[in-house]
């Protein structure tokens, strides 16, 4: 079961996502990042990619696919804010561009 991330651990985790052009949603406790690809294949298959292990470890992106552009949010909706599963999700986005 997940839980939210406590204040000691929310650095550490969050950080380095920060660095790596993700940034946290006005008034909601998520983080969102734009990833923008050559062309919608691209997009699709890098979110097919994803898609595997999001239902692998039972933790889905709410994202929106316009042509080459793919907007991602990341919370955990059974706990209200973020776990690390969102950390853990963002970086294996992160991972297979
Ligand atoms: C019933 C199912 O296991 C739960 O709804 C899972 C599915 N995927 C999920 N994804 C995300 N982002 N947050 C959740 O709390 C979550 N819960």
């Amino acid at each position: 079961m997940s839980e939210l991330l406590s204040t000691e651990t929310r650095g550490p985790l969050l950080d380095p996502l920060f660095r790596n052009g993700w940034t946290m949603v006005a008034d909601r406790d998520a983080i969102t990042k734009t990833f923008i690809f050559d062309d919608f294949v691209d997009a699709f298959g890098w979110m097919t990619r994803v898609a595997i292990f999001a239902e692998k470890w039972n933790h889905h992106p709410e994202w929106k696919n316009v042509y080459r552009t793919v907007e991602v949010v990341l919370t955990t909706h059974d706990v209200g804010g973020l776990s690390s599963q969102d950390a853990k999700l963002a970086r294996k986005m992160d991972s297979l561009l």
